[in-house]
This record gives structure tokens, C-alpha cells and sequence, in this order.
């Protein structure tokens, strides 16, 4: 693995509005990072200047070891903003081979990678279609699609599945899983359960500012599982206390427990699974680590 984004000391303010304050972190190659943070946090702020597209008032980036706008890294990241627009007047092949000639791609080269890309996000019978005659998850499917254009190794999504129904959005979390060896995507959403399934590293930006969290954390010599049983049931706390292996149990939730148990402890997860079903205890759902709303939010 080697470091693919390294942003250090990041300022950026519009005005007297501090926007991004002292920002510092790395992505590694390979990951999938989650950008999170509430409304006005500076997450469309750090992309912009990530893209190239915003200056920094103070602090430094790298991408792929060179410095931002350096001609190396032309067409290595691609994004799609927040608000992507698509020209209504041409069909969206010729959209995106325009976009391909601007990335450096000869003609056929262009047509070429349009044709993958489209097929990439399930598009290839509507390659003459106008962006009009496309429903929204479409649209935004075709944006996904410009983004990939070149094979990009740096993809960043700006509320890529904002808006699109169950089915849409769950096209294009499959869509980004399957290409998640190839290419490093940072994601930024609200939506902690779609994060929660795609990515390994979160980084939480709240007014400007940045904590880091590794999502299958160790600590010393102890490990996480959250648990989330059906319903509540009797004395399961003190029941979990008693499995071998498990140090403590912090209850999160009504009916979830957050259970640190022992990392050397081979397989618990299974062990565990087998004492709820010896409790007869319904299960909703097992987490490796904290789940992300309990590591963004949960107080102790
Ligand atoms: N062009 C601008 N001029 C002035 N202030 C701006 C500008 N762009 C962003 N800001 C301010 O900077 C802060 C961060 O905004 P940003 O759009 O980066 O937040 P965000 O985390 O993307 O929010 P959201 O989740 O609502 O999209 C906000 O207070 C916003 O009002």
C-alpha cells in the first residue's frame, strides 16, 4: 500500500467564514474513505480544493506524490460534484466523448472508453438518449460514468446516490464496491449505512475540523463487535459479560451492545453467534468494530 492523497495543515476560509481549519490527514492506495459531516461542514470544500478546483488559503496537498495541478496528474483523479450538470443539447455518448477528448483521448480512443464506461453503470442502451429523456438516477449514473472516464485512480463522489431511490442507489454502491480494487473512491454522503458498507477509513469534518477513525479498529489488545439483537432481551448484558473472551459490553442502544473482547480470541464472532443462538436470541445485526453512527456520535 502506498499513500495516495496527503493533505497537511489545510486552511481554506471564504471571507471571515472559516471553512477548512488546519486540515491534516493521508489515504492510502486501495482504500475507500467516507467524507461525513453535518450540513456547512467544509466536506464540498475539502473536494473542491482536493480537485484543484478552490485554493487553499495556508497548508499543503499531494496527490500520488505530487503537488496539486502538477501535469502528471492529469486525468489520475476525476469527481462528481455535488450538483453535476449534463448540456441538455447532445446525447450523452457525445457528452462523454467530448469529456474523454478533453482528458487527452484521441477520437476513437474516446468513443471507445465511453462505450465501457457506459456499460459500467448498466447505460449502453441509452448512449443516444438526451440527458432530458433520463430519469434522475440515470442522469446521475451518467455523471458516475463521466468520472470514470480514462481510468482514473482517484474518483471522488459527492453525494453520489443524494436523491435516487432504493434501487438506483443501490446500483451505484455495487457499482463503486466492484470497482474498489481498482480505483480509491472517497465518498462523501449522509447516509451512514451506505458508508458503513463501503468503506474502510471515515473522516469527519465538523465545522472545519477533522478527526480521523479506522473503522475495524484495534486497541491495545482488545477488538469490537457490535451486536443488535431483535429485541431486549432478559439479562442479555449480563449474559455477554459471561461468554469467554469478551472484557466489556457498553450498550449503545436499547437492544445493541458493543461488545471489546480479547483480540487474540480466534473466530469470536462465530462463538458469539453460537451463544445467541444457544439463548435463542434473535440477531438484526453483527458489526466488525463500532458501527459508525456509535463512532461519530457516541459520547464515551
Ligand atoms: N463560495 C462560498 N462563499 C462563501 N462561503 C462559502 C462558500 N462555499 C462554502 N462556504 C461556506 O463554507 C462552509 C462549508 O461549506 P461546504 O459547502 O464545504 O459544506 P458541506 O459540508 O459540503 O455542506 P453540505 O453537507 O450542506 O453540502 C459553510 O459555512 C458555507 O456556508
Amino acid at each position: 500500500m502506498s499513500t495516495i492523497v496527503e493533505v497537511n495543515r489545510l486552511s481554506k476560509s471564504f471571507g471571515s467564514k472559516q471553512a477548512l481549519s488546519n486540515v491534516s490527514f493521508t489515504i492510502e492506495s486501495g482504500s475507500t474513505t467516507a467524507l461525513v459531516g453535518p450540513n456547512g461542514a467544509g466536506k464540498t470544500t475539502l473536494f473542491s480544493v482536493l480537485c484543484g478546483y478552490l485554493r487553499p488559503n495556508s497548508g499543503s496537498v499531494k496527490i500520488l506524490d505530487k503537488p496539486l495541478g502538477h501535469p502528471s496528474l492529469f486525468g489520475k483523479l476525476t469527481a462528481l460534484p455535488q450538483d453535476a450538470m449534463l448540456d441538455p443539447r447532445f446525447s450523452i455518448q457525445k457528452q462523454l466523448c467530448f469529456y474523454g477528448v478533453l482528458q487527452g483521448l484521441n477520437k476513437i480512443e474516446a468513443l471507445k472508453d465511453t462505450t465501457r464506461v457506459l456499460e459500467l453503470v448498466g447505460l449502453s442502451d441509452n448512449h443516444n438518449s438526451q440527458i432530458n429523456e433520463l430519469s434522475h438516477g440515470m442522469r446521475k449514473r451518467v455523471c458516475i460514468a463521466q468520472a470514470l472516464l480514462g481510468k482514473p485512480q482517484i474518483v471522488l463522489l459527492d453525494e453520489a446516490t443524494a436523491g435516487l431511490d432504493p434501487l438506483n442507489a443501490r446500483e451505484i454502491r455495487s457499482l463503486i464496491s466492484s470497482l474498489s480494487d481498482e480505483v480509491s473512491f472517497i465518498l462523501s454522503s449522509h447516509d451512514l449505512a451506505e458508508l458503513e458498507r463501503l468503506c474502510s477509513h471515515v473522516l469527519y469534518l465538523d465545522k472545519g475540523v477533522l478527526s480521523a477513525h479506522n473503522r475495524n479498529e484495534q486497541i491495545g489488545s482488545s477488538k469490537y463487535i457490535t451486536l443488535q439483537l431483535h429485541e431486549q432481551y432478559k439479562d442479555a448484558k449480563e449474559l455477554l459479560k459471561q461468554l469467554s473472551g469478551v472484557l466489556h459490553i457498553s450498550q449503545s442502544q436499547n437492544k445493541e451492545f458493543i461488545i471489546e473482547y480479547q483480540s487474540c480470541f480466534e473466530q469470536f464472532d462465530i462463538h458469539l453467534l453460537k451463544y445467541c443462538y444457544k439463548h435463542n436470541w434473535q440477531y438484526r445485526q453483527v458489526v466488525n468494530g463500532h458501527t459508525l453512527e456509535n463512532q461519530l456520535f457516541q459520547k464515551d
